[in-house]
């Protein structure tokens, strides 16, 4: 019986000793106690009123002075006592709104019917009625609120929480905040979370796996992107559907001969975001680790970045795979200027690589860059080492990948599984980027993604299930994308080889300081890609324009390359207009603030003004200032110039724009410029040396 009324609302019905106990008495003491509880409103409701009653009518209704006042004296303390009960029994939830109206009901109804009996008496009608009628139906509303109140607690705001928020709290974060949650229309539910006082992240992300069950979704999709500011808050994201599971289309580059460092699309997030990757421009070059088992997706990931960066100009790309070698790279062979297929060979460029690393960092040192960028004499370049553990042995890669990165050389190590065996931990600690696609098991993925990632619910355990799904990290990727699965664009095999074909014109050839450095291993090389110098045949590039056209890719045509085209244009335009306008001469002349709405100043009547004539110079002169000028400049390894820097040159010549831009024209015809998008030259010899 105690036990029964002691019970904490939220305790469960123990089945086994509350069972009914047998025989009459027991029964009946059974039902007692069950009803005890119950019958305090009824003995309060029916002793109360009638003494209180009794008792003021006793006191002050004898006369009609007496029992107005007190009457009146009970209405304002009904009043007062009233609003009291509105404001203690305050609350938030359901419960708690329906006891606060109840309760002050109650006095009020009580204090009214005081007020009356008072000069009336208690005991004559309708006093006794109201008393009788009212007292059973306050007693019973409370009755309600017990038996309601021992199926729910009031304290909690169970119906205040959101569906996920219900489920947090089933899989055991009771106090886990879960705030309304957005579904994107793709798919992804995101849905802020606030930490209690006392839980942590690590708490929510070891629930993570109870999560995606109760979800109904695999473990992957239900990740947590860490606020980087607040340790108590961060985003929960759900993946209901799979949108990915039809495949991504491959995406183009968006023109042909962008530069290293601009951003390569390869994909699509699982919220409909495209994947984005940027390893050239981000603070440092982080070599990556492509890791997953056969059949996950790693051919298709790399012929999608390889055939990207064939499209760029200042790009240079080595790719070594002795295992499959033409045949599932063969396709875009022509964009990879060095393609090795050969064990030896690729001894050879492990061999010469340390040397031609330190010939790099040297030139890098005299063009005053810390690390290389689109400013370098140097081209950018990726060595892509296709099951790298059987190519190289691990302190050779380690030394390659330590020096690698400042003279912007991009590792790419591509494995089936990362484990220690076949990765040193040196090696594996200088590959700060990755790509992680199926792995078998969860440990796994742990080799070859950041902890913090794998802890977020990133865990790619599919094997070759779902074939083109990863994770990635670094490559100025932001890190609230980390956790977030994406899936690489689907290639088609003529497609990539046209776009290869059609990016020949805009590629460089490797930098002569690198390809001396590399010596007789580069320069005697079994496969040479092609470049700008070394183009491919013409009927190949028909096809491949053809391929393109065919495919609705119009890569010169589309939208935003059109746009940037007009802008380069205008710009080079203004810059080369302004750089034929000699600066102000005379900046502290009288005249020099005088605009269009100014009065002229006075001129002294003895002023005269001559004018000097300048000698036009003769072509062959005007042309020797021209080279003069792009001489020094290459003496001072500055490698590019506009059209506008030699505008001093060509007035100093006596010449116009017309004529410099005819002169430029020409110096591009004989190889000793380049002209480069954004209107900007690139010096490839001295014009002062003879062709
Ligand atoms: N992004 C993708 N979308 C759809 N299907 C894909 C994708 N990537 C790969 N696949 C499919 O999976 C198959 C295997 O892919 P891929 O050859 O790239 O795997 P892999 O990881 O390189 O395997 P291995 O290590 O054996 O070379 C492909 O032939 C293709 O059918």
């Amino acid at each position: 019986m105690a036990r029964t009324a002691t019970r904490s609302p939220r305790q469960p019905v123990n089945t086994s000793t509350d069972l009914v106990p047998v025989g009459r008495g027991g029964f009946i003491s059974h039902l007692a106690g069950k009803a005890m509880p119950y019958t305090s409103p009824w003995i309060g409701a029916y002793t109360l009123p009638p003494m209180a009653g009794f008792a003021t009518n006793q006191m002050w209704g004898d006369s009609a002075l007496s029992a107005g006042l007190a009457s009146a004296g009970l209405g304002v303390a009904g009043v007062v006592l009233s609003a009291v009960t509105w404001h203690a029994a305050g609350g938030s939830n359901k419960f708690r709104r329906y006891r606060r109206t109840q309760a002050t009901a109650s006095v009020a109804a009580g204090m009214g019917w005081l007020t009356c009996a008072t000069a009336a008496g208690p005991f004559g009608s309708p006093m006794i009625d109201l008393w009788l009628l009212g007292g059973g139906v306050f007693a019973a509303s409370w009755n309600i609120r017990q038996l309601m109140r021992n199926a729910h607690d009031e304290t909690e705001p169970v119906e205040e929480k959101n569906s996920l928020g219900k489920i947090a709290e089933a899989i055991g974060l009771e106090k886990l905040t879960v705030k309304s949650a957005k579904g994107n229309g793709k798919g992804m539910v995101q849905a802020p979370i606030e930490l209690a006082a006392g839980q942590t992240m690590d708490d929510v992300q070891a629930a993570l796996p109870k999560l995606a069950a109760a979800m109904q979704v695999p473990t992957s999709g239900a990740t947590i992107a860490r606020n980087q500011e607040n340790a108590g808050r961060g985003t929960l994201n759900i993946r209901v559907a799979d949108l990915l599971k039809d495949g991504v289309q491959f995406i183009p580059p968006v023109r042909l001969g962008q530069l290293p460092n601009e951003p390569i699309p390869l994909g699509l997030y699982a919220d409909g975001e495209t994947f984005i990757i940027n390893p050239f421009d981000a603070d440092i070059l982080q070599h990556l680790l492509v890791m997953g088992v056969t059949g996950a997706g790693k051919s298709e990931f790399a012929r999608g970045l390889i055939a990207h960066l064939a499209t760029r100009r200042k790009m240079t790309i080595f790719l070594a795979d002795c295992s499959k070698g033409r045949q599932s790279m063969g396709h875009i062979a022509d964009g990879v200027d060095w393609f090795l297929t050969d064990g030896r060979e690729v001894k050879h460029l492990l061999k010469a690589l340390p040397g031609a690393i330190k010939v790099r960092g040297d030139v890098l040192a005299d063009e005053g860059l810390d690390q290389w960028t689109p400013k370098s004499s140097l081209n950018a370049m990726v060595l892509w080492l296709e099951e790298a553990a059987d190519l190289a042995d691990f302190s050779e890669l380690d030394r390659i990948a330590r020096a690698a990165r400042s003279v912007g050389i991009w590792l790419v190590v591509s494995l089936q599984r990362a484990t220690w065996t076949n990765v040193s931990t040196d090696v594996r600690a200088n590959l700060q980027a990755s790509a992680c696609f199926g792995v078998d098991e969860a440990g796994d993925a742990g080799f070859g993604l950041p902890d913090r990632v794998i802890e977020a619910g990133a865990v790619p355990d599919w094997g070759s299930d779902r074939p083109g799904y990863a994770f990635a990290t670094g490559m100025g990727i932001d890190q609230s994308r980390w956790a977030m699965e994406w899936r690489s664009g689907l290639t088609d095999r003529a497609y990539l080889a046209a776009l290869v074909a059609a990016g020949a014109e805009h590629r460089d050839p490797l930098d002569e300081a690198t390809a001396t450095a590399l010596g007789a291993a580069y320069a005697q090389r079994a496969h040479r890609g092609t470049n700008r110098l070394n183009p491919a045949p013409t009927g190949q590039l028909a096809t491949a324009a053809h391929v393109l056209e065919e495919a609705g890719a119009d890569l010169t045509t589309l939208p935003s390359a059109q746009e940037e085209a007009i802008t380069v244009e205008i710009e080079d335009a203004y810059s080369e207009v302004m750089g034929l306008i000699p600066n102000d001469p005379e900046p502290d002349a009288d005249y020099s603030g005088i605009d269009l709405d100014g009065s002229l100043p006075e001129v002294p009547a003895d002023a005269g003004m001559q004018f000097e004539r300048r000698d036009r110079l003769g072509t062959a002169e005007a042309r020797q200032v021209i080279h003069e000028q792009i001489d020094q400049w290459l003496q001072a390894r500055q490698l590019t110039f506009q059209p506008a820097d030699l505008g001093p040159a060509a007035v100093s010549a006596g010449r116009g724009k017309p004529w410099l831009q005819g002169e430029l024209k020409r110096l591009v015809t004989e190889g000793v410029l380049r002209r480069d998008g954004y209107g900007e030259y690139t010096i490839l010899q001295s014009p002062l040396i003879p062709a």
